[in-house]
């Protein structure tokens, strides 16, 4: 079964640190989506706190991703409100250059994060109208309670790793294993026979990542994949599929001209083991969150059998792993590619804006809860959801900041 790594908290009723009372919202996260809706706040004149688990901002991005990553849409698409990247960025920005974006946005915005603060519960009090937001601080273990009318959950919808559990894996294999999430280059897998375990863009780009510092990998695909040419003749398919929904066209047909284009451009991708869902790319995307494969070399190496593709797994030994279809492997170490899940069903009391698995349907709930980056659409997404956020917010305060003013105003 998957295990989906939650964070354990403390018991419920039993509160000892300290509280306080925020003027404006407490968002949950210091990604590209708090960062975001922070900045909008900032340009209103809004105060905020944002609670980050992390001691930094894009804990994901800085903390939680390999040194070759890149973004893998064109930067237009990856930018947050109000700041483009710089003019001599490349069309897809390096990791490095996507945290030097994101800390000059921080910057600009005089965002600050309280670092450490991992948010455990929140919950909305009915009978003061407000959320009680609990964090342990990571690095003294002291608890602080916010307060505070508004709730932004901006805690990200990779915010967890997901780690299966295999037959044999903990107890007979071994060899190292780790998940992508904590792998950052192939340099000490020179040499090493290697089981990639996802074929999602992380297992992809690990894949090839591990040809280039020559290991010799293998890649596990237990279902099925949409591998799509991140680009078509020099132009970005995520563009063109982007521009054809603008022209109000059906997904559905947007699917059947991008499979055509990916058709044209890489060939029967069936001959290799990687069978298509029988629901289109972006539908998909749109329906059950699975990101399509957007290729940047992988398949030229599982053309040429640097990458072997191989079915799902039954079971690990000392030295190999077993197959379903009772072919056996000798491996080194294995990456576990499997994946990420949201955490919000672990810390947040709430029923109505998120899914049992921690996804949101719409940016904003009852009671003064908000969700920016649940939507499955990646930054851009997010960023929308940002816009929409912090214009909500900044409605109300400044419409509740001018009663206020005249109440002064009469008083003296
Ligand atoms: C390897 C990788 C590459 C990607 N590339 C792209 C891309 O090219 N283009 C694109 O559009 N999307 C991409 N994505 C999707 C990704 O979700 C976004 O890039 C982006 O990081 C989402 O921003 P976010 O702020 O919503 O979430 P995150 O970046 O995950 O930030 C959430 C923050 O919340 C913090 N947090 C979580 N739980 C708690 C808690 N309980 N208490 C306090 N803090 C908490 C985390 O530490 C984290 O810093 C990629 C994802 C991955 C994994
Ligand atoms: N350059 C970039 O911009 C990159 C972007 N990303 C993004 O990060 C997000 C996460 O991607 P990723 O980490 O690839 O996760 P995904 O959820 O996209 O993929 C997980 C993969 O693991 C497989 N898997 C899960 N459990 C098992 C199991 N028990 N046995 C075999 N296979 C299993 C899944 O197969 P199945 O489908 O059968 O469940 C799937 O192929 C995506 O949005 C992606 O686009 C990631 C890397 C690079
Ligand atoms: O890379 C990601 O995780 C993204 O979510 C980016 C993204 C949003 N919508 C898409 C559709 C097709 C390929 C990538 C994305």
């Amino acid at each position: 079964m998957a295990h989906c790594e939650q964070p354990t908290f403390e018991p419920e009723n039993f509160f000892s640190g300290r509280c306080i009372l925020v003027n404006g919202p407490v968002i949950v996260g210091a990604g590209p989506s708090g960062l975001a809706v922070g900045a909008g706040l900032r340009q209103q004149g809004v105060p905020f706190v944002i609670l980050e688990r992390a001691n930094c901002i894009a804990s994901l991005w800085q903390n939680r991703t390999y040194d070759r990553l890149k973004l893998h849409l064109p930067k237009q698409f990856c930018q947050l409100p109000h700041v483009t990247f710089p003019q001599n960025f490349p069309k897809y920005p390096s990791k490095g250059q996507f945290i030097e974006y994101l800390e000059t946005y921080a910057r600009m915005f005089d965002i600050n994060p309280r670092f450490d603060e991992s948010v455990q519960t929140a919950k909305y009090d009915q009978t003061c109208g407000l959320w009680r937001v609990k964090t342990v601080n990571g690095s003294d273990g002291s608890s602080v309670e916010y307060i505070s009318r508004w709730l932004v959950v901006a805690s990200g919808e990779n915010a967890e790793k997901v780690v299966p559990e295999f037959e044999g894996l903990k107890e007979l294999f071994n060899g190292n294993v780790t998940h992508a999430c904590e792998y950052k280059s192939g340099e000490s897998y020179s040499g090493k026979r290697v089981l990639v375990v996802g074929c999602g863009n992380s297992g992809m780009e690990v894949a090839l990542d591990l040809c280039h510092h020559d290991a010799a990998p293998s890649m596990v695909v237990r279902s099925s994949v949409h591998v799509l040419p991140r680009e078509i003749l020099g132009k970005s398919t995520f563009e063109l599929g982007v521009r054809l929904m603008k022209w109000n066209m059906p997904i559905w047909v947007v699917d059947k001209i991008l499979l055509l284009a990916a058709r044209f451009v890489l060939g029967n991708i069936e001959r290799y083991g990687l069978k298509r869902p029988s629901v289109g790319p972006l539908q998909l995307k749109k329906t059950k969150g699975k990101t399509p494969v957007l290729d940047i070399g992988t398949l030229s190496k599982i053309k040429t059998g640097e990458i072997k593709i191989v079915p799902a797994i039954r079971r690990f030994f000392n030295g190999g792993v077993e197959f379903i279809n009772g072919e056996k492997l000798e491996i080194d170490s294995v990456i576990l590619a499997t994946g990420y899940c949201s955490n919000v069903p672990s810390w947040l009391k709430e029923g109505e804006l998120f899914s049992e698995e921690g996804f949101a349907d719409g940016w904003k709930g009852k009671s003064g809860i908000y969700a920016v980056g649940f939507s499955r659409r990646g930054i851009s997404g997010a960023s929308e959801d940002a816009i929409r956020v912090a214009q909500d917010i900044g409605k109300i305060w400044q419409k509740e900041t001018r009663q206020k003013n005249q109440c002064f105003m009469t008083i003296f």
